[in-house]
């Protein structure tokens, strides 16, 4: 992945286990989902529906189906919502940490095509963290756990207050 220095962890920033643990999938489903949301929301019928499965306390995972609504080129999912799914994961990522956070920068390296009708395995971990800012790294792998990189990101999420959800704008 060609990361910037935007989304490298500065030297001395330090790499956190998840605050919260062990992460079942039950909790990983129901923890802080909405379910209007783009990624991941159930009912958003156009959307995504990343279904995260699992953490072990350094990884999260998850997995979606693309389906003929991702198409960009014909048979092929639109980069836009491979990025999309980046960035839900790194997401889940962040927020397991037990912070709220939201993408200040996110990073696309695309290195095959998408075909529709795939499982895109997706896998985001934290490398590094500095006051409000939470480096993140991300991959999507085609049709298995261990199949081959198709996407990968770099991602700066940064810590936010409640208000940043709730108030007026
Ligand atoms: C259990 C698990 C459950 C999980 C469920 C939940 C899953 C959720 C999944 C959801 C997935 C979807 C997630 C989504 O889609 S989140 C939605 C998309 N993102 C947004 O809407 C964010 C919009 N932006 C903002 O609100 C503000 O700009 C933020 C809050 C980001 C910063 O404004 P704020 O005024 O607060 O802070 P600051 O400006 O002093 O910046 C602070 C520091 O950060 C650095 N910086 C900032 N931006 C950038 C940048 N672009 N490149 C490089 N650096 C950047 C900045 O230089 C500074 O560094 P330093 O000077 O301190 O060194």
């Amino acid at each position: 992945m060609t990361a910037s220095p935007a989304t490298t962890p500065p030297p001395g920033a330090r790499i956190p286990t998840q605050d919260l643990g062990l992460i079942s999938p039950d909790d990983l489903r129901s923890a802080g989902i909405y379910d209007g949301c783009f990624g991941c929301g159930k009912d958003v019928a156009d959307g995504l529906q990343v279904e995260r499965t699992s953490s072990d306390g350094t990884f999260v995972h998850g997995h979606f189906h693309v389906g003929d609504r991702h198409q960009g080129a014909p048979g092929l999912a639109h980069g836009g919502l491979l990025a999309t799914a980046m960035d839900e994961i790194l997401g889940t990522a962040a927020w397991s940490l037990g912070r709220m956070a939201v993408t200040g920068r996110l990073e696309t390296d695309y290195r095959m095509p998408v075909p529709v009708g795939s499982t895109v395995y997706l896998k985001a971990w934290c490398t590094g963290v500095e006051g409000r800012k939470i480096y993140l790294r991300s991959e999507g792998r085609l049709n298995d756990p261990d199949g081959p990189i198709a996407v990968e990101a770099a991602a700066l999420f940064v810590e936010v207050p409640a208000v940043h959800f709730t108030q007026e704008r």
